[in-house]
């Protein structure tokens, strides 16, 4: 056998590869910027989401030529087309403003460097290639008063965050301030456990923080109960406080990169109740900015409405009269006057736009406060998806595939969607195979055009691992749960999965109900439809309205299992849900007429890319 290159030879090579890369990345995006001056010329939308389907399809399946996983390219290309995209439109929003264009800007933030605040302002500046000076604040009003006064250029607030909802102290100051926003970011805050190089984990009896992440860790400070808690101003002065002490039992709750500005480890990471965990911050000046009308623009106004029944209503429908979108309402109480409410809102357009203008004139006349807090470019990018049939078979851009894309559905977790037309197709495994290696089966499950996993048995088993490689292949993770005791553990799952000997377990049933997350009901074998609804009403009652049906057929004499396929069709009819066929009792793909989606009993190893194939035609 030939002997391969030396170690340090082919990591030469590589890094060499990454070099040219990163030159062709910045080409890129100088491009990009070339693109931006001309649709500052022509006057055409920033965001064109026909050339980035055309291109992320292309890209697919040349990737593929070249033995490059779908997943992989999507996701790398989805990343260079968003800091593409809020490159043209800071680029954009830097040519409408020239007055308050500047070289350097002064940005005031909450803590010190390596607090959260401080990453989101570093990443702001960055994208707009400005030369930040950074003052660290002591509370949001010293941030709101250091640029009201002229210390800073830029305040960074934070607004909201996927676990802990919005930010009310901030809301509050809002109301009293003279400055506007003109701007927004939003960064992923990956909370960690950090700790001074050495410390070990058992060693560990106190966690320093501040209190927005230890609400945002609630689920794992509350399974380990005998960590004290010390509240600290910010995440940045939590993690000074471990750096200058002698102590080896206490850590801080904190990123990774900022824990790398004081010289603290990773002990533990992930520790945020949501698999999400993103912060927005919103950006305040003494200037309003004007946004150019290509970019996609946010208007965030408050007000307080009449005190007669209904007065919110009647503001609202002058939104819907005017076909603008709410992105978000927030109310606060009006300091003084109690049990009184000023209504925050968050319109997606442009204060300039004629919609906008007549709107404002109208909501003038029915409300008694309204101030406009600034209008700014709207900066989350959703990223642009490929149809499953374009990740699995061939590229297919035709129209008809694009407008069922766009077509809403009745059930949709990230790529798994059921109804109009959508197939949803799942995988099935026991908890014990799907443990075994659950990285290389979530990459095999992902490259072979699954949605998503259906875990069954399970058990008190710990099932973090298979989820978060689920998660980070964007597969759905969908999760036998078989007694109303071992819900907790299946708390970070998308889809909950009650198999059919639970279809009678009543208790299961509505504590099951009682989740904001979609749950698939298999019908038992001998189950006539009426017990079936039955059961669905059970975790309808309950609140949940996510329910989907699962069919594997009824029970011969002799043990078989027999797909009815009529029946599905009357199934479907009668209970108005989506219907999957759990295809594990060798069901032919005629059953694809009568089902919005498959489960399919694998073996881990085997290639069903053809099989899934087939259920498509
Ligand atoms: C560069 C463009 O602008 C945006 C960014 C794209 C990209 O980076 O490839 C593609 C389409 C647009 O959403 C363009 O329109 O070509």
């Amino acid at each position: 056998m030939d002997k391969p290159p030396a170690l340090t030879e082919i990591r030469k090579a590589i890094s060499a590869i990454d070099k040219d890369m990163l030159a062709l990345l910045a080409q890129r995006k100088h491009l990009a910027l070339d693109v931006a001056r001309s649709k500052e010329v022509d006057i055409r939308p920033i965001r064109d989401t026909q050339r980035e389907k055309e291109l992320l399809a292309r890209l697919v399946k040349q990737g593929r030529e070249q033995g490059l996983d779908a997943h992989f390219v999507l996701t790398l290309y989805q990343t260079i087309i968003e800091d593409s995209v809020l490159s043209q439109q800071a680029f954009l929003q830097g040519r409408a403003n020239p007055d308050v264009t500047k070289q350097q800007y002064c940005v005031a933030y909450l803590g010190a460097r390596g607090s959260y605040s401080h990453l989101a302002a570093t990443r702001y500046c960055q994208r707009r290639s400005f030369e930040m000076l950074d003052l660290g604040c002591q509370s949001f009003d010293e941030i709101i008063n250091a640029v009201e006064s002229g210390h800073a250029d830029y305040g960074f607030l934070p607004i909201e965050n996927t676990s802990s909802g919005s930010i009310n102290e901030v809301y509050d100051l809002l109301q009293h301030t003279s400055l506007a926003i003109v701007g927004e970011t939003t960064i992923e805050v990956g909370h960690c456990l950090l700790a001074k190089p050495g410390t070990k984990l058992e060693q560990v009896t106190t966690l320093f923080a501040h209190p927005q992440p230890i609400s945002q860790c609630s689920r794992y400070l509350s399974q380990h109960k005998d960590f004290k808690l010390e509240y600290c101003a910010s995440s940045a002065d939590a993690m000074d406080r471990i750096m200058h002490s002698d102590r080896t039992d206490i850590a801080a709750i904190g990123s990774a990169q900022g824990g790398e500005f004081y010289g603290l480890e990773v002990l533990q990471n992930n520790l945020a109740n949501q698999k999400v965990n993103q912060s927005r911050f919103i950006v305040v000046a003494r200037k309003a900015i004007a946004v150019p009308e290509q970019l996609p623009a946010k208007t965030t106004l408050i007000m307080a409405t009449g005190h007669k029944p209904g007065a919110l209503v009647d503001a609202l429908l002058v939104l819907k009269q005017h076909k603008l979108n709410m992105s978000k309402l927030e109310s606060r109480p009006i300091a003084g006057t109690p049990w009184e409410e000023m209504f925050y809102l968050d319109i997606e357009a442009n204060l300039r736009i004629p919609a906008m203008e007549s709107t404002l004139k109208e909501l003038a006349e029915l409300t008694r406060f309204i101030k406009v807090l600034g209008c700014y470019p709207c900066e989350t990018v959703e990223p642009t998806q490929l149809s499953q049939k374009q990740l699995m078979i061939e590229p297919d851009t035709s129209k008809t595939e694009q407008h069922l894309a766009e077509q809403a559905v009745d059930i949709k977790v990230r790529q798994f969607a059921l109804g109009q037309g959508h197939l949803g197709m799942l995988a099935s495994l026991d908890v014990d195979q799907a443990l075994m290696n659950p990285g290389n089966l979530a990459k095999s499950l992902k490259e072979q055009g699954f949605q998503g996993l259906v875990i069954t048995q399970t058990g008190q088993q710990a099932l973090e691992e298979v989820i978060t490689a689920l998660d980070s292949f964007d597969l759905c993770s969908v999760v036998e749960v078989t007694h109303p005791g071992l819900l907790t553990s299946v708390a970070h799952a998308d889809i909950l999965y009650i198999g059919s000997d639970n279809m009678y377990n009543t208790a299961l049933l509505e504590q099951v109900g009682t989740l904001p997350v979609p749950v698939i009901l298999e019908r038992h074998p001998d189950a006539e439809t009426e017990a079936l609804q039955q059961a669905v009403s059970a975790l309808q009652q309950s609140g949940n309205r996510q329910v989907i049906l699962a069919e594997s057929g009824f029970e011969t004499r002799s043990g078989k299992r027999v797909l009815d396929i009529g029946y599905c069709e009357d199934l479907q009819q009668e209970l108005k849900l989506p219907l999957l066929i759990n295809t594990s009792n060798q069901v032919t793909n005629a059953a694809s007429k009568a089902c919005d989606g498959l489960i399919l009993a694998i073996t881990p190893g085997e290639d069903y890319r053809s099989q899934l194939a087939a259920w498509y035609c």
